[in-house]
């Protein structure tokens, strides 16, 4: 009998025991380099290659076919570091797979669902008309990078747990900044190394949370407030008698609601504050984007809120926001991992290997998008005409952000007041970028402001 033939690895060096590539593919991304990177190496080793990261034997794919393999298929689940599981919790959905991870997502699709999604439209508008008037009005100059990140802080606050602006608020937020400190470190569990500090920061956010739940709890027993508030009271309003769905236990909760937090916070900040240089830079589309948002703006009445019907006349603006998450998309790329052996392209990923993929592989590759390099919303017009799993700044199939409906609204809303009241340029020469892991302009991006007078 003959023996089937081998199936091979595919090419490339793992580079020194233990650091392996990671050092490297560090430097390159806070030079803002990742993608040559990758580029250099898919030059020389082909699509589909392997090199070893963070101490884990990877394959690292390329291309719209290994998008599809990576998003399709269940035997590749999401990866996280050590100390990402050990501060964020072992229940959330990153960590399931399968019946569990469905179950998880069909809990949060009820928070995301566009019937309800439309109610959180007056309170997104709310926090970014408070966050202007404290923030920007009557400033000459502003960085947008940390104003960003509390802005789109305050507004999953108020959404996902339901706080108000006060005490309760402002201690999450301290405990969260730590927490999230020591997702990549070593996981070294001694006084003072950084994961201590972020362990500590995580059991206080769950005392806190803890409190919140039993608080909501409460509320939702004495039809003191709707399902629908905010994530928590959605996640508990599941677990009442007769509507049908599994329960989620308290941990479920705490760990889901502060990862949908981490998960949906940096990443909308990112966008928005790449939108505003972008527009710094790029007068013609500023103006375009300015004139659709004045239209809308000229039909309400003084102190409206925007609506959801307001949010879906601003095309050209989120055509805007699609091509700036093409070229810088906040999320990188991210890995998954084998859970048995996988064939690809006449390779074998073995069962245990890490597989990475990065976005720009395929967003910034010219056979996909014409002319890469070159900023234009236009592509975005007939969204059919994009190839699937080349537009993957959300992710893709089973493991699609569920997130991204809810981010197109804050970036909408807080574009619009912007745009309205202020003129902006940019305080100095652009000086690019850095990404760690998520791309931020490398002084913060200072604009000088000019108020447009009331609109
Ligand atoms: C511009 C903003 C955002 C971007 C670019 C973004 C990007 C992504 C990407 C690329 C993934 C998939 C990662 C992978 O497959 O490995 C993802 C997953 C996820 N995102 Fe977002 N996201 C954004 C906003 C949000 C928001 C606002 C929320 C919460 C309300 C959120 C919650 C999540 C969750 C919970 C997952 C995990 C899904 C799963 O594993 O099933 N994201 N996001």
């Amino acid at each position: 009998k003959q023996k089937p033939p081998k199936k091979k690895l595919p090419p490339g060096p793992f580079g020194f025991p233990v650091i392996g590539q990671s050092l490297s593919l560090f430097r390159a991304l806070r030079t803002n380099t990742g993608e040559q990177w990758l580029e250099q190496k898919v030059r020389k080793f082909g699509p589909v290659l392997k090199l070893s990261l963070f101490g884990h034997p990877t394959v690292f794919l390329a291309g719209q076919a290994a998008n599809k393999l990576v998003f399709g298929n269940d035997t590749l689940t999401p990866r996280q570091t050590r100390s990402f599981t050990s501060i964020m919790g072992r229940q959330t959905m990153r960590e399931m797979i399968g019946d569990d991870h469905r179950r998880l997502r069909a809990a949060f699709g009820q928070f995301l669902k566009p019937d309800v999604l439309k109610k959180y439209v007056s309170k997104i508008d709310e926090e970014v008309r408070y966050h202007i008037k404290m923030n920007w009005t009557g400033q000459q100059t502003v960085t947008v990078t940390p104003l960003m990140k509390c802005l789109t802080f305050d507004i999953m606050c108020s959404l996902i747990f339901g706080l108000d602006r006060g005490d309760t608020r402002q201690a999450l937020a301290t405990e969260l900044v730590d927490m999230v400190a020591g997702m990549w470190s070593i996981p070294l569990n001694i006084p003072f190394t950084r994961f201590n500090k972020s362990m500590k920061a995580s059991r206080r956010a769950r005392r806190i949370l803890s409190k919140v739940i039993q608080e909501r709890r409460r509320n939702l027993d004495h039809g003191l407030c709707s399902p629908h508030a905010d994530l928590i009271t959605c996640l508990l309003s599941l677990n009442q008698e007769g509507c049908g769905n599994e329960a989620l236990s308290e941990e479920e909760i705490i760990d889901n609601t502060i990862f949908a937090m981490v998960a949906g916070h940096d990443t909308t900040a990112v966008l928005i504050t790449f939108m505003i240089r972008q527009l710094a830079k790029d007068p013609a589309i500023h103006a375009k984007v300015a004139r659709e948002q004045e239209g809308i703006a000229k039909s309400k009445t003084p102190g409206e809120t925007l609506t959801w019907d307001d949010l879906n006349k601003m095309k050209y603006t989120w055509r805007v926001a699609l091509e700036t998450l093409r070229m810088i998309p906040p999320v990188f790329g991210s890995f998954r991992k084998a859970l048995k052996d996988v064939e690809f392209n006449g390779y074998l990923i073995p069962k245990g290997w890490h597989v990475f993929w990065a976005s720009s592989m395929t967003q910034m590759n010219a056979d996909i998008f014409h002319e890469p390099h070159k900023f234009d919303p236009t592509r975005f017009e007939n969204q059919s005409s994009i190839p699937p799993y080349c537009f993957i700044a959300f992710g893709g199939g089973s493991r699609i952000c569920p997130g991204n409906e809810f981010a197109r609204i804050e970036t909408l809303v807080a574009m619009h007041y912007i745009v309205t009241q202020f003129r902006w340029k940019l305080s100095g020469e652009d000086d690019g970028f850095t990404r760690y892991p998520l791309p931020s302009p490398s002084q913060g991006l200072t604009i000088k402001l000019e108020p447009k007078g009331d609109m």
